[in-house]
Order: C-alpha cells, then structure tokens, then sequence
C-alpha cells in the first residue's frame, strides 16, 4: 500500500465528511457532486475485490442509468460479469462511510478490512471500467482511479463509454479467455451478430419483417448500437435511432427513453404515431441495459410490450423449442418477475403455459440468483430489465444432443436453434441490445408482428406512483416486497382498499434508487387502478 502521508494527500483531495451512502439496488447513485469520497473508495475496495477473487478482472461501471443527467453512480461487477457479491455491498457501504468521518476512521476501518479478508495489498488484480456519456463520469473517473492506486499492483483497463451490459459482458469475457482475442466492444458486436447470422442462416430469413425505430434516450447506446448495426446486412437501411444526442448532456433520458415510455405508457419524443409501414419501435435507457418495445395499432393508439411481454415471448418460444425435441422434461424452464409484473402476465405464464413463476424483491441481482436455478431462466422487471440465463445442464445436454449421429435433421436443427439463442442473449445482465435481437429473432422466427405479440394476454391496467416522505427507510417488506412489516398499521389500511375493487392488487415499497416510495395499483378497469393507486398514495403520505 501508498505511504502514509501520499494516502493521506490523495484521501484530501477527493474525500469529504457529512454524507452518508449507501450501496443499494445498483450500487451507489446520487447527485453526482456528492459522489467524490465515494468513488475514491470504490476505487479501493474494487482492487480489494480483484486482490481477494485472485487477481481476476472485476468490473467497474460509472453510471446513474434512468436518472436525470445531473446523477451518477458507481457499481461493482463480479468476475463473472454478476452484481457484486452482497456481503462485499456491505464493505463497500462500510468504508464509504469512514471516508466521510476523517482520515483515521478511513485507514482504521481499511486496515481492519484488510486484516480480517486476509488481503495481501501488494498483491496483483485487475479492474476493468467503463462509463456512460454523463458529464460528470470523467471527474467521478479520476476520484475513482485515485483510490484503485493505493494498491500498488492494480492494473486497469479503462474501456472508456459502453453501455452496462457491454461491461459486464467484456468483464466476463476477460476472465474467460486470459489469452484469446482482444476483449473490447468490437469483441462484443463480433460474437453477438454472429450469433445473429447463424440464426438467421438456420431458419432462412433473408431479412427483417419490419423496420426497426430505436429510440436510445440521448445515451450512449445510441453510438454503441450504430456503431454496431450500421455495416450489417440486416440491418443497414432498415433501422433508425432517434434521441441520438448522446454528446448533448442535459438532452439525457429527457422526454424519452425506456423508463420515460414505460412510465408514462406514452411514444417518446421524436417517434411518430404514424403507421405507413410495418414496424416495431423500441426505448432503451440511458446505459442500454434496459429496453421496452410497442407499436402504434390500426387507430395510432400506442402500444406498450413491456419486459412482462418480453418475458412470456421467450417462455413461450423456449418452451415450444424444448417440447419438440423432448426436452421438456430433462431441461426445467422457468420465470422469474418481481412484484411490478402484470397480474395478467403472471396468470398467462402460470396458467396458459404452465410454466412456473417466481417472485423476487426489486432488482436484477435478486431476479438472477432466482433464474439460475433453472436450466433456462428467464427473468424480466416490468420496465424491461431483464435476459435469459441458460445452465451448465442445458448446455450438456444440448451438445450431447447435437452430437448424437442418428438425431434426425428438425431435432439437429432445433437444438442448433437453441445453442445459438444461448449466444445471442447476453447471459450476464439485461441488455438493450442484444435482448433487441433476441425479440426480432424470436418474432421472425414465429412470424408474429408486433400486434400478434401484443395479443397473447391483456395487461390488468396499473399505475406506479412516486411519494415523497420524510424517511422512507422505516418501509420495511417482506413477501418479495408485496407486505409492508412497517410502518405499523399501514399494510391493513392498503389491503382494505384493495378490497374495494376488482382484480386489484397495491403494494408499497421504499425505492432503492431514489429518495422516495413506490406505490404500485393495478385493477380491472383505468379509473379503478387510477382511484385504487391515487387513495394508496394518501394514505402513505397520511402515515409518514
Ligand atoms: C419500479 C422500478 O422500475 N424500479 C427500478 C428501480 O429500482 P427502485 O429500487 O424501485 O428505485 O431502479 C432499479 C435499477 O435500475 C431497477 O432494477 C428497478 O426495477
Ligand atoms: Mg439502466
């Protein structure tokens, strides 16, 4: 480790006292003028991380994703491109918060961080980092770097703007083949159009059914996906991106994006509700790990197919894929939602398909840990965070298949299908991107257009609202979030109302990500859902 007095120096200069963090759905995210102390510690405890996983590449992405342009964040990547390790969230809570006292509080807790991990902090590790086009990420970059450089013996590749899910893709990648071909982002386009071209090879399609309009909310998916699509034969002259202002930085995330559209289920600011030809539009968010699609129908009504419909188009197809090679019964196949899915979603999965559902808390590490335990997870929030996770099983038994000479040439073909699907979906986190194809794949496949997608059910209609409350930490759940524990008394005030309506469902919740608490309603008719979420809401602010 530094000497002392260079510590102590590099500490004053990024870390200050009187703010308390907390490392919550997606790592650190605030106002990106408190986050200096932060990331100077997220800088330390990353190599930590590195050191202590055996000099192993860890991941580093600096982020607000959805916010507004003056946020940012920071949040820890595992080796194997997952969220970072939750006892570690805890560490990183830990010695944030001992920056802010003083220099001593700082080095005590870090020696004693060292000292009970058993961390040798001269020895070697590996941090790989990006950021998105905020204004602010060169700064928080800079903090950051300062902090990894206490440990002597880290080396850091700085991929400079990517999306998330890139990230964690090219983490993974990087631990996987040590010696192999360069793994930066041209890496990442070579192995996911790939994976395109071999799909579409295997099932004959010469072209998209629709043109594509992406609307990449001012982000830095908007370079990443041009840059990507742009030389493709599929895709050059068939796709447009609109809200490509990515250099623009108060034009982020503002009057559109994924979580614009899906909030205020409403088309994006510089897509037309024209309909002169067949397409399928869709928002990613600010770092592209997130993406909803819709269509405007026959009237110019918008649309929404959401990541609840993402969700049931893959179970679906999967399922279809696993039933005509008899796979249904070695392979299990499951889906993973959080409380904001659709209560019709949830009834088609579980009672049209008969696929199992699992409900986990908020937040997309809880949804993976849950979907691994099947040989393909899919898991989707309703806002369109979500992918596909395929087993070591799936993977065995789809090449012992494939290398079985007496197969006949559909079930050859079927379990092609089914390798490259595995290669198309970026296993590691949701992503705009490659979840973008993943749907246009499965939809030219099928031969479905967007309406015949939307028709599979019929969302309950529902509305989420933001309250604002003095403390929102006293909103503790339990049930996956779907019981308030407390306040005291709340829950029976919530459930009394619901009981006023038809097919109705409300739950309240403490946002992880912004000062604030969720209220969610969903019942059988709008004003309903409308009456149910806006009586909720009074109640909350009521008790609070
Ligand atoms: C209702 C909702 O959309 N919540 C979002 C939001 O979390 P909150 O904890 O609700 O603020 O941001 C998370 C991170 O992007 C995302 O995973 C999650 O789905
Ligand atoms: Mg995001």
């Amino acid at each position: 480790m530094l000497d002392k007095g260079t510590l102590e120096r590099l500490f004053k200069t990024y870390c200050k006292p009187g703010f308390t963090y907390a490392y919550g759905t997606a790592g650190f995210r605030y106002k990106a003028d408190v986050l200096d102390t932060v990331m100077f510690t997220t800088g330390v405890l990353a190599g930590l991380r590195s050191i202590y996983m055996e000099g192993r590449t860890v991941g580093v992405m600096i982020t607000a994703s959805h916010n507004p342009p003056e946020d940012n964040g920071v949040k820890i990547v595992d080796p194997k491109g997952e969220m970072l390790e939750q006892s570690w969230e805890s560490y990183a809570t830990d010695l944030a918060n001992s920056a802010t006292q003083d220099f001593t509080a700082f080095s005590v807790f870090l020696q004693k961080l060292v000292h009970e991990l058993g961390i040798d902090t001269n020895a070697p590790g590996n941090i790989a980092i990006a950021r998105d086009s905020r204004e602010s990420g060169p700064r928080l970059l800079r903090a950051f770097l300062s902090g990894s450089r206490i440990l002597p013996n880290i080396r850091i590749t700085d991929h400079g703007l990517l999306t998330t899910p890139q990230l964690h893709f090219l983490t993974s990648k990087g631990n996987e083949q040590q010696n192999g071909p360069a793994v930066d982002r041209f890496f990442y386009y070579k192995e996911f159009l790939s994976a395109w071209d071999d799909i579409t090879a295997l099932c004959g399609i010469k072209s998209l059914p629709y043109k594509l309009e992406i609307d990449a909310a001012n982000g830095i998916g908007a370079p990443r996906v041009k840059e990507m699509l742009s030389a493709h034969k599929f895709f050059d002259g068939n796709f447009r991106v609109v809200n490509d202002d990515w250099q623009t930085p108060a034009s982020l995330n503002h009057l559109c994006g994924a979580d614009y559209v899906k909030t205020n289920q409403r088309l994006p600011h510089g897509i037309q509700a024209k309909n002169d030809c067949p397409r399928i539009c869709c928002s990613f968010d600010g770092d592209a790990d997130r993406i909803v699609f819709y269509f405007c129908d026959s009237k110019g009504q918008f649309r929404l197919l959401d990541g609840d419909k993402m969700a049931t188009l893959f179970a679906k197809f999967f399922q279809s894929i696993l039933s005509s090679v008899n796979l249904q019964e070695s392979l299990s196949l499951g889906v993973v939602q959080t409380a904001y899915a659709n209560g019709s979603s949830t009834h088609y999965i579980e009672q049209v398909l008969g696929i199992p559902v699992t409900c986990t808390p908020t937040g997309v590490k809880h949804l993976h840990h849950e979907a691994i335990n099947h040989d393909i997870g899919v898991y989707f929030e309703a806002n369109g965070h979500g992918t596909v996770v395929f087993s070591k099983k799936f993977d065995e038994v789809v090449s012992r298949g494939l290398s079985n000479r007496h197969q006949s040439s559909s079930t050859l073909q079927s379990l092609r299908l089914l390798s490259k699907f595995s290669n198309l979906i970026n296993q590691t986190v949701g992503d705009a991107i490659s979840d973008m194809m993943g749907v246009l794949a499965v939809l030219s496949i099928l031969g479905w257009s967007p309406q015949k997608w939307d028709l599979e059910y019929t969302d309950l209609p529902n509305k989420l609202v933001k309250v604002l409350v003095p403390d929102r930490t006293v909103y503790k759940t339990t049930n996956a979030e779907r019981q308030l524990l407390s306040p005291p008394g709340l829950q029976g005030k919530i459930d009394a109302l619901v009981a006023d309506y038809q097919h109705a469902r409300s739950f309240v919740r403490a946002s992880g990500t912004e000062d604030a608490v969720r209220v969610y309603a969903e019942a059988s008719t709008r004003e309903e859902a409308d009456s149910l979420a806006s009586r909720v809401s009074q109640v909350v602010k009521h008790n609070s």
